[in-house]
């Protein structure tokens, strides 16, 4: 038998968190997402309304199926020649789906992709949880391509969009940059205990896009504040953050969401919505710039991951593209990288 290290890789499989399409999905989706997770009760009919208000319908698998297909077209375009999968942790089509296709179309040892950039709990470690759990029992090896928040195809896309943005708007403009919030201690444990890498990823990132589009004065904010008001979480929430502009004589405020890879669901209320909502209300001129999923140098990116990954078989030595300071994110995560609050589960590495 050949050793698993030595198979080669014969996949892409894309991993997503997943939303609701239609109003009947929005309950069962909250419940799948927070199984066991101590959310209070308000909260989540609170987001709940947040996708009624939307007709029940996220927008996020719509956006992976766009996705997929760009990736499909790319990765064709330019003679790799690898079938693409697609799974989710929260949704149909979910990972174990995808899993259990892949073992009856032959693969054995597909590299996954998610849809996420940066080092968290959220974004890494329970990832990985779920592609254990859903790989449990299949002759199949995973292997992670690595987190991309410091990539040049996710970086410039963003810088881009903020230049084109800023273009538009007038002097004085202030750039606020936004992402999820997650509690202090989840960033704490991001990259491994104590490193706080969740937090450092994100300013590094808005450095690199300010200056890149040539923003003045900017900030990095939270969204999307989640648990029990008593825990703390990342602040100030971009809410909060527009009252204290205004109140400082900002009149103009460009809003880059670079925590998102796409225009799902946070984007779409939290942004789109609520913090628009606040602009207005503080005469703040209110621009939102554009995430990068669509960009070709992000579809291409995918296609370099998968590429690079690839010749790390042969040579682990080979380059790999990165913008700033921080250093690429490791082949496989360190055993300790974004502890699971709630204890420690079988993960993917
Ligand atoms: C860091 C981070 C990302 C970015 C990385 C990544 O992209 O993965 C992310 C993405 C997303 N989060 C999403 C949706 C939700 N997240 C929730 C809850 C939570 N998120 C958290 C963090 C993150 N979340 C945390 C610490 C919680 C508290 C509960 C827990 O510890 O798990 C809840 C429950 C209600 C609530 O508590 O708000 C919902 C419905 C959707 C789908 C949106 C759509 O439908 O378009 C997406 C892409
Ligand atoms: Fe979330």
């Amino acid at each position: 038998m050949v050793p698993m290290n030595e198979r080669p890789i014969d996949a892409l499989l894309l991993v997503s968190f997943g939303g609701p399409e239609k109003p009947e999905d929005v309950v069962p989706f909250l419940e799948n997402v927070t199984a066991g997770r101590g959310i209070p009760r308000e909260r989540l009919e609170e987001v709940g309304e947040h996708y009624y208000l939307f007709g029940g319908k996220s927008p996020i698998n719509d956006l992976n199926r766009e996705l997929l297909a760009a990736i499909r077209k790319d990765l064709a375009d330019h003679g790799v020649d690898l079938p693409v999968y697609w799974g989710n942790r929260n949704w149909d089509p979910y990972l174990r789906d995808a899993m259990e296709q892949m073992v009856a179309d032959g693969i054995r040892r597909p590299a996954f992709f998610l849809t996420s950039a940066y080092s968290s709990y959220s974004g890494c470690r329970q990832y990985r949880e779920n592609l254990a759990e859903a790989v449990n029992g299949l002759d199949l090896d995973l292997v992670r391509l690595r987190l991309y928040f410091n990539h040049p195809g996710f970086v410039g896309p963003f810088t881009e969009a903020t230049r084109a943005a800023l273009a538009e708007a007038p002097e004085g403009t202030h750039t606020v940059f936004v992402t999820h919030s997650i509690p202090d201690t989840m960033n704490d444990a991001s990259g491994g205990p104590g490193v706080g890498a969740y937090r450092t990823q994100h300013e590094e990132v808005a450095r690199l896009v300010a200056e890149g589009a040539g923003a003045g004065e900017y900030s990095l904010v939270y969204c999307s504040r989640s648990g029990s008001p008593r825990t703390p979480w990342l602040e100030p929430d971009v809410n909060d953050h527009l009252e204290e502009l205004a109140g400082r004589g900002i009149t103009s405020v460009a809003v880059v969401p670079i925590g998102f890879v796409s225009d799902h669901m946070e984007v779409l209320y939290d942004l789109d919505t609520e913090a628009k909502e606040t602009a207005e209300r503080l005469g703040l001129r209110f621009v939102r710039v554009e995430t990068p999923d669509r960009h070709p140098d992000f579809v291409a990116m995918v296609r370099e991951l998968l590429t690079e990954r690839m010749a790390m078989d042969e040579d682990p030595d080979v380059e790999r593209p990165t913008v700033g300071r921080c250093a690429p994110n490791p082949q496989t995560c360190p055993i300790d990288c974004c502890a699971n609050p709630r204890g420690e589960i079988p993960a993917v590495r």
